[in-house]
């Protein structure tokens, strides 16, 4: 038999919203897999023919890309951090909605105005999206790359502003920020590895249609 299909999927956050979509894709994982406490990282299905794998958000795309999982899903984020060419996004998958901002201290929004920088110090995870986003502009970006916890860069001094993902924008008030520029909106892709779509088309296409189906009907209800 053939090697299975490995979904890569992201721990933390957006695994709650991905549990209902693959059901109803009819992808059904070992009761482990909703088990925060384990420590198993690939898992079976009630299909002997998918697995799924738990990795963080940035190595999800990473491992698709390589080939090493056939499928994941990933946020817009992700995939316009790294633009990795092998990738395929066929599915937008409705959750994880956030977006990328650019965001500074209240104190210093009060006199700043954006249109006027020509040169700025940001901390971010994202340096790619917040260097082409500045070049677009004609602003000059210098980024300091953190993995998390970029709110505390301006209090700080590492950097007066920061571009970070924001949804309710509570950690951004609770840390004396405000919202200074949108750069992106954001949401969860089902990617696909391009040689696997051709490769393993039979297998690849009606699990594609079954998280499209998935979406539609979610929307629908
Ligand atoms: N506040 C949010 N609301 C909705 N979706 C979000 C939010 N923050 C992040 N996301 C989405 O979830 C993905 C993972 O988020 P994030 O990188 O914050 O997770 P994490 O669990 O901290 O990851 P890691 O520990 O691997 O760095 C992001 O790539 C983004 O697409
Ligand atoms: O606008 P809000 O609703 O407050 O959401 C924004 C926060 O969510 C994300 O972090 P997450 O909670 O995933 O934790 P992280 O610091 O581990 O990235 C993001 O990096 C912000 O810190």
């Amino acid at each position: 038999m053939a090697e299975p299909l490995v979904i890569a999927v992201p721990k933390g956050r957006i695994l709650a919203e991905v549990q209902p979509l693959l059901a109803a894709a009819g992808v059904v994982p070992e009761a482990a897999f909703f088990d925060e406490d384990s420590r198993a990282l690939r898992f079976a299905t009630e299909d002997p023919g998918i697995a799924l794998i738990r990795v963080r958000a940035f190595d999800v795309a990473t491992f698709v890309a390589h080939g090493a999982a056939q499928l994941g899903i990933v946020g817009s984020d992700v995939l316009g951090e790294f633009a990795y060419p092998e990738l395929y996004a066929p599915v937008d998958l409705k959750i994880g909605y956030c977006r990328l901002s650019v965001a500074e201290p209240k104190k210093l929004a009060e006199t700043d105005d954006p249109r006027g920088w020509s040169h700025v110090r940001v901390a971010t995870k994202y340096p790619h999206l917040t260097a082409e986003h500045f070049a677009r502009r004609g602003v000059q970006a210098e980024c300091i790359k953190l993995n998390g916890a970029m709110e505390l860069a301006p209090m700080l001094g590492l950097a007066p502003r920061i571009v970070d993902l924001v949804s309710s924008g509570r950690t951004l008030k609770e840390n004396g920020l405000v919202e200074v520029e949108t750069i992106v909106e954001v949401s969860s892709r089902l990617i696909v590895n391009r040689a696997a779509m051709k490769m393993r088309a039979g297998r690849v296409v009606p699990l594609v249609e079954a998280f499209r189906r998935a979406v539609n009907e979610k929307a629908a209800a």
